[in-house]
């Protein structure tokens, strides 16, 4: 009998504690509820310790993040109206004014339809003139349309799975990633970007006819009677050509070539390329020194292309460009390497700096719940190339919840008043 009432006795202690365990819990997480995620390969143990409190800030995302925000219902619709071509019959003219382009809000049209011609245009217009281009380390071509207009061609090295392993900037650049990211910056409604698309050239139609002596030069047969191109750039090597493929064709991302005067400039979150760390991976308060030497402004703009570089895992903007007074996102090409790995510290921008537009913000709010992959696949789905995985969609969505909780852990840490800037 004493044994029976010693035994229900502990039962009901363990349920009370239970209970209280339970109730603790969810006193503590009211308003910050969310399902705990997943942390895909991450060197905790190594890493900084505003790592550990961003990912806790993750896991604890309001539900919100998680879902569709209805405001952006009227801003996909405006997007999908510009970037359908359908309505091409101007297309083969819209590059003719390009040298007029370029406003106080855009280096090219973005808006009324402007979009979806022009890219059109890049994608089928006239090429009268192929040659190597001089600049830079990664091998591309210049393509001269009829009508004046310049683009840049970076081949295609890479299909759309492989993975590329290794450091931050590893491999040659990937030409879907130049695409992905003109698309992925419109939907972001950072418009200061050239138009860029995925086009087809026929090595022996669209090329050879019109190519330069020196690109010639910088052709070898590869022993199966196709030309291939090793091209002219730093990195460029005589095994490592770009052949034409089954059909005779040589894909690319067909960049616009903007004749505007930028000016260059060393990004203070730049890599050392070595295995010797740089001052902002050691030192947590390096934003403040950046603050001596760069405006408010300058700071916010290097923040927001952090989160843009994030998104697509581009770590390799040691320098940037700017025009008007804004940084221009020439160079996209190190992104979507490898869509298990979101290296927080592309971000350091962010988290060091703690600051934000408030603009950037109220946009970034409206992209959630999967809006911002569903509208890059849906206007770029006007030009018919596929332009990642699906791995690679889903990656910059779990990038997108990490931006949201980095912004969060800020608020956090210094309050929304601090964080928050409408100075752009
Ligand atoms: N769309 C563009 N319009 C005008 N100039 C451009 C454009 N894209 C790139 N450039 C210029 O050409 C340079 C080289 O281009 P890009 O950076 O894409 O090549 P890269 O081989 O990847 O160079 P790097 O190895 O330095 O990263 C840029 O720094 C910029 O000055
Ligand atoms: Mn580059």
């Amino acid at each position: 009998m004493s044994l029976n009432y010693a035994f229900g006795f502990s039962l009901f202690l363990l349920i009370l504690v239970g209970l209280n365990i339970y109730f603790f819990y969810t006193l503590n997480t009211v308003g910050r509820k969310g399902l705990s995620f997943n942390v895909p390969s991450i060197k905790l143990d190594q890493s900084p310790s505003v790592f550990r409190d961003i990912y806790e800030y993750l896991n604890y995302l309001p539900s919100s993040y998680k879902q569709k925000n209805s405001k952006f219902t009227p801003l996909q619709k405006t997007l999908i109206q510009s970037f359908n071509s359908t309505n091409v019959q101007n297309s083969k003219n819209v590059l003719l004014d390009a040298d007029k382009w370029a406003s106080e809000e855009s280096l090219f049209p973005h808006r009324d339809g402007a979009p979806g011609q022009i890219l059109h245009a890049m994608r089928t217009s006239q090429i009268v003139s192929v040659d190597n281009a001089p600049k830079g380390t990664q091998l591309k071509l210049l393509l001269l349309l009829e009508g004046n207009q310049i683009l840049y061609f970076k081949p295609k090295r890479y299909q759309l799975d492989e993975v590329i392993n290794g450091n931050i900037y590893a491999g040659f650049d990937r030409h879907n990633s130049e695409v992905f990211a003109y698309y992925l910056a419109i939907v972001m409604n950072f418009t200061w970007i050239s138009p860029s698309v995925i086009r087809k050239i026929h090595l022996h139609k669209d090329v050879m006819p019109v190519a330069t002596e020196g690109l010639k030069k910088t052709m070898v047969n590869n022993g199966s009677g196709s030309m291939c191109i090793y091209g002219k750039c730093f990195y460029c090597k005589v095994n490592e050509t770009v052949c034409p493929d089954s059909k005779g064709e040589i894909e690319g991302a067909a960049i616009l070539f903007s004749k505007k005067p930028f000016r260059a400039f060393k990004s203070p979150w730049r890599r050392s390329y070595t295995s010797k760390k740089m001052e902002w991976e050691k030192n947590n308060d390096f934003c403040k020194k950046v603050s001596e030497t760069h405006s408010t402004k300058r700071l916010l703009n290097l923040i927001d292309v952090s989160i843009f570089d994030f998104l697509i895992q581009n770590g390799d903007r040691h320098r940037y460009e700017v025009y008007k007074d804004k940084i221009i996102l020439l160079d996209n090409g190190k992104g979507l390497g490898n869509p298990m790995v979101d290296e927080l510290d592309i971000l350091a921008p962010l988290y060091q700096c703690c600051m934000l537009s408030l603009t950037t913000w109220n946009h970034l709010e409206k992209l959630s719940g999967g809006s911002l992959t569903e509208t890059v696949k849906f206007l770029s789905s006007f030009q018919g190339a596929k332009l990642a995985t699906e791995e690679h969609f889903k990656a910059v969505e779990r990038r997108l919840l990490k931006i949201y909780a980095t912004v969060q852990y800020c608020i956090g840490k210094h309050g929304s008043a601090k964080v928050f800037k409408t100075i752009f």
